[in-house]
């Protein structure tokens, strides 16, 4: 049994007459200790499939597990709390807060779900190789800076699952190797990870590969 489960994901978005499909009956599962790597061209549904799994968006048909917890249909309170105890989320907006520094952004986050300390942040700062960058404003990081400052948020209170969107869209190669060392390393903490990616270099070091096309997945 996956700590990550998803059955039969359906999602429409109705705009003016159109009807997408984004999803299209997507069922997966990402068990402990496992990096699945979703890949697919743009417009494929992967963040549509991502937000679904994180509880931020419900789907129109089929549900999402998390740590034999269904996430889907329930209070937004409840899947508030599954999400702040078991889920680390990287969007591809980013997960930081532009009025908070990296080492603010990393102690609200522990602190909304009850979680993680001090150690923790030092530890992940030093991982995601910005612990000099600790009192800097998002805005004074550079993107690669952002992106590992955003993966020390997303892990600091030491998620069973990370979803992870895009998270070396736009680094550079340095960037890359450090987010991959770290997946590989919550890997081995037995952490079910899920990552959106259009990156080879990174899909390479996951477990399986699930590609979508359509809302649909043709392969895995
Ligand atoms: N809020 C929305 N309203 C209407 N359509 C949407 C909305 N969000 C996504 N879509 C559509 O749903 C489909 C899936 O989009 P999604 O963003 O999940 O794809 P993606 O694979 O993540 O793309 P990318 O690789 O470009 O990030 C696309 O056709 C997109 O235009």
């Amino acid at each position: 049994m996956g700590l990550l489960n998803a059955v039969d994901l359906y999602r429409f978005y109705h705009s003016n007459e159109e009807e997408t499909l984004a999803l299209r009956g997507v069922s997966l599962e990402v068990k402990a200790g496992e990096i699945v790597a979703v890949m697919g061209p743009s417009g494929s549904g992967k963040s549509t499939l991502l937000s679904c799994l994180a509880g931020l968006d419900e789907p129109d048909g089929g549900y999402v597990e998390v740590m034999g917890q269904r996430i889907t249909r329930r209070p937004e309170e409840e899947r508030a709390a599954i999400r702040s105890a078991e889920i680390g989320i990287l969007l591809q907006s980013g997960n930081l807060f532009e009025h908070l520094t990296v080492e603010e952004n990393i102690l609200l986050q522990m602190s909304l779900a009850h979680r993680g300390d001090r150690k923790r942040m030092n530890d992940l700062l030093n991982r995601t190789g910005i612990s000099h960058r600790r009192s800097a404003y998002p805005e004074e990081l550079s993107g690669g800076e952002a992106a590992r400052a955003g993966m020390a948020v997303a892990l600091s209170t030491n998620p069973s699952i990370l979803l992870a969107d895009e998270p070396t869209g736009e680094v550079d190669s340095e960037t890359e190797k450090h987010i991959i060392n770290l997946f590989e390393s919550v890997r081995n903490e037995r952490c079910a990870i899920l990552v959106a990616t259009h990156s080879e270099t990174l899909a390479s070091y996951a477990n399986r590969i699930v590609h979508l096309r359509d809302g649909m997945v043709v392969g895995g």
